[in-house]
C-alpha cells in the first residue's frame, strides 16, 4: 500500500523525523517558502510546523488530502483553527513538552537582565573589565507578578518561590485552588498585580484579549524601576509602551524572548542596555526539541491512521488516562452512528444521545462527535472527522441533543443510547462493551440482543413461528455464507421478530433478495458492515 506523506516545514528534532519515517513519507523542508509550500501542499496527508509557517485559509483550501497540522510545540497562534475545523483537518500541538524549557528560559531572561549579565559580558569580551555600571538587585524578599498561571506560569511560580520571593498572580480563568496550589497570591485584577509587583512576568496566550493588555495605562500603575519579562508571545506586553517606560526609566530593564514582529530585527528596544534579548529561543533545549519532535510524530502517525490523538485542539481537551478509558466506546459511538444509513434512505433531522453509567463523568463530546462521523461517513466519505462532524450535522439541518445520566436503566454498566430522526420515523439503538471491550448492539428498535459490532452483520425482520429461523439459516449456508453468531428477539410471541446474525463474508444483493423470498421473512434483509 501507498505510504502517507507529511511535510515537515520547520525544523524539528531528528528523534521525531526517525519516528515519522518508520510509518510515513517524509518530506523535510524546513524553511520552505510559502510560494512552494502553496504549490505542493495537495501532494500530502500532513503538515508539521512551529510557529513560523502561516496556516491560513489560502493555505488549507489548496491542500486537498490534509488531514492533520501537527504543532511541534505549543502555541498556535500561527494556525487558523476555525478554518482548519471547517475543512475537516485536525489539529493537534503538543502542549506539555516544552513548558520547562519554556519556564526556565523565564528565569534566565530575568537574572540574566535584572544582574546584566549579557550586557557585562559583551563589555569584558570587548576588553574592558569594569564593574561599576553593571550593579544588579536580588530577587530574594521581592514580589514577582505572574500574568496567566497555566502550564509554564505555575512552573516559573514554584522555582521562583525557591529563591524566597512573594508570588502574586492574576488569572481569571483558574480556580483559586490552583493559586493555594503553586503558592501564589490571588489578584483580582490586573492592575492589582502591577501595583504590588517589581517584576512582572507574562505567561498567557496572545488573543484579541491579551494583545497589548500591559500597555501604557497598565504600565503607568507600575512601581518606579518596575522589571519585566516577555516569554509568552510578542505584544502581550505593547512594545511602544515598553519602549517608552525604559527611555522614562519608569521599567528599569526587559528580558524578552518573543517580538510582536518575528523575526525581530532592528527592534528599537534592541538599543537599550538593559534589555536582554533571545530569538524565541523558550522551547529550544535538546531536552524539549526530542519531547516535542517524538510527540508531535507520534500525534501525526496515529491521526493518519484515523485514531484519536492526546492533543487535539480543535476537539475537547481530555487527559491521557481520561482518553485511554473512553478510546473504545469511541469506536461504539462510531460504529452506532454508523448503522443509521446502511439502514434508512431518509435524512436525519434530529439526533439524541444519552450517555448513561460511570462514562457520565467524562468529557461525552468526544462520543458525541465520534456518532455523528460515524453516522455522516455512509453519506460524506472521507470528508467528515472527528473536527468537523458536528459542523457538518449542523450544516445538513441535524439538531443535536446529548445528556448524561448517572446510573445505567439497564443491567449493563455503561451504555449509549441514540435515537434517530428522520420526520416520520425513528431508529433506536443502544451499545456497550462487551467484557472484552469490543462494542456490542445491545437493543434495536426495542428489540434485545448482543451482537457484536463488528465486520457483517444481517439484520432480518421474520413472522415469529416455527420454520422460518431454520430454513433462513440453511439458505444462508447453501450460499456458502458462515454464520459467525446469531441473536433471536421479539418483543410479542407470535407477532414480528428479529434475527441478527453476525456473517463471515459479505452477503451480495442477489443473495439478499433471494433470502427476502423465504416463507416468513418480511422485507429484505439489511446488510450492515461495521
Ligand atoms: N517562548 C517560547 O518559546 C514559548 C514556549 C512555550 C510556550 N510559549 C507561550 O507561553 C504562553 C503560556 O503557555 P502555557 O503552556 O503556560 O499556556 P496555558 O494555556 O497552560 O496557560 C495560559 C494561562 O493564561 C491564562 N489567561 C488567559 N487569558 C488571560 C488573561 N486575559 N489574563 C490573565 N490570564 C489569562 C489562562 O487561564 C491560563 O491559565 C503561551 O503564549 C505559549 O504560546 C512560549
Ligand atoms: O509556542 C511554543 O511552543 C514556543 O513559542 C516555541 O515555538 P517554536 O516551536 O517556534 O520554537
Amino acid at each position: 500500500m501507498e505510504r502517507k506523506k507529511v511535510i515537515v516545514s520547520e525544523r524539528i528534532a531528528d528523534e521525531g523525523i526517525e519516528l515519522l519515517k518508520t510509518e510515513l513519507e517524509v518530506d523535510y523542508r524546513d524553511g520552505i517558502s510559502r510560494e512552494e509550500l502553496l504549490e505542493i501542499i495537495d501532494q500530502y496527508d500532513a503538515l508539521i510546523v512551529r510557529s513560523v509557517t502561516q496556516v491560513d485559509e489560502e493555505l488549507i483550501r489548496r491542500a486537498k488530502r490534509l488531514k492533520i497540522v501537527g504543532r511541534a510545540g505549543n502555541g498556535i497562534d500561527n494556525i487558523d483553527v476555525d478554518v482548519c475545523t471547517r475543512y475537516g483537518v485536525i489539529v493537534a500541538n503538543t502542549p506539555d513538552s516544552n513548558t520547562i524549557s519554556a519556564a526556565e528560559q523565564t528565569i534566565s531572561l530575568l537574572l540574566s537582565s535584572i544582574r546584566n549579565t549579557a550586557w557585562a559580558s559583551e563589555y569584558l569580551k570587548g576588553g574592558t573589565w569594569d564593574r561599576k555600571p553593571f550593579r544588579g538587585v536580588e530577587l530574594y524578599g521581592k514580589t514577582v507578578g505572574i500574568v496567566g498561571l497555566g502550564r509554564i506560569g505555575s512552573m516559573v511560580a514554584t522555582r521562583l518561590k525557591a529563591f524566597n520571593m512573594r508570588v502574586i498572580a492574576y488569572d481569571p480563568y483558574i480556580s483559586d485552588e490552583r493559586f493555594t496550589r503553586f503558592g501564589a497570591e490571588k489578584m483580582e485584577s490586573l492592575e492589582e498585580l502591577v501595583k504590588e509587583a517589581d517584576f512582572i512576568t507574562v505567561h498567557t496566550p496572545r488573543n484579541e484579549e491579551t494583545m497589548h493588555m500591559i500597555d501604557e495605562r497598565i504600565l503607568g500603575l507600575a512601581k518606579e524601576g518596575v522589571r519585566v519579562v516577555n516569554c509568552a508571545r510578542g505584544g502581550i506586553i505593547k512594545e511602544e509602551a515598553l519602549l517608552k517606560g525604559l527611555e522614562s526609566k519608569k521599567v528599569l530593564s526587559a528580558g524578552l524572548d518573543v517580538f510582536e514582529k518575528e523575526p525581530a530585527i532592528d527592534n528599537p528596544l534592541f538599543q537599550f542596555k538593559s534589555v536582554v534579548v533571545t530569538p524565541h529561543l523558550g522551547a529550544d533545549t535538546f531536552e524539549a526539541q526530542k519531547r516535542v519532535g517524538e510527540n508531535i510524530a507520534e500525534q501525526v502517525i496515529k491521526a493518519l491512521k484515523g485514531e484519536i490523538v492526546p492533543n487535539l485542539v480543535n476537539l475537547p481537551a481530555m487527559l491521557k488516562d481520561e482518553l485511554e478509558y473512553l478510546k473504545p466506546y469511541i469506536t461504539l459511538a462510531e460504529k452506532l452512528g454508523n448503522i443509521y444509513y446502511q439502514m434508512e434512505k431518509s435524512a436525519v433531522s434530529r439526533v439524541e444521545l444519552t450517555y448513561s453509567g460511570p462514562i457520565s463523568s467524562n468529557e461525552t463530546e468526544i462520543l458525541t462527535v465520534a456518532f455523528l462521523k460515524g453516522l455522516l461517513e455512509p453519506v460524506m466519505g472521507d470528508k467528515v472527522s472527528y473536527v468537523n462532524a458536528r459542523l457538518m450535522a449542523e450544516d445538513r439541518g441535524i439538531k443535536v441533543f446529548d445528556h448524561k445520566e448517572e446510573q445505567s436503566p439497564k443491567r449493563y454498566k455503561n451504555l449509549i443510547t441514540a435515537r434517530v430522526f428522520d420526520h416520520e420515523r425513528e431508529l433506536a439503538i443502544e451499545g456497550t462493551l462487551s467484557r472484552a471491550r469490543f462494542p456490542l448492539l445491545v437493543e434495536i428498535n426495542g428489540y434485545e440482543t448482543e451482537s457484536n459490532l463488528e465486520g457483517y452483520l444481517l439484520v432480518v425482520e421474520n413472522e415469529d413461528r416455527p420454520r422460518v429461523i431454520g430454513p433462513f439459516a440453511t439458505a444462508l449456508g447453501d450460499e456458502g455464507i458462515n454464520i459467525a453468531g446469531m441473536k433471536v428477539a421479539r418483543k410479542t410471541k407470535g407477532e414480528k421478530a428479529i434475527m441478527i446474525i453476525n456473517v463471515d463474508n459479505k452477503v451480495e444483493e442477489p443473495v439478499l433478495e433471494k433470502l427476502s423470498q423465504l416463507d416468513g421473512i418480511v422485507g429484505k434483509p439489511i446488510l450492515l458492515q461495521l
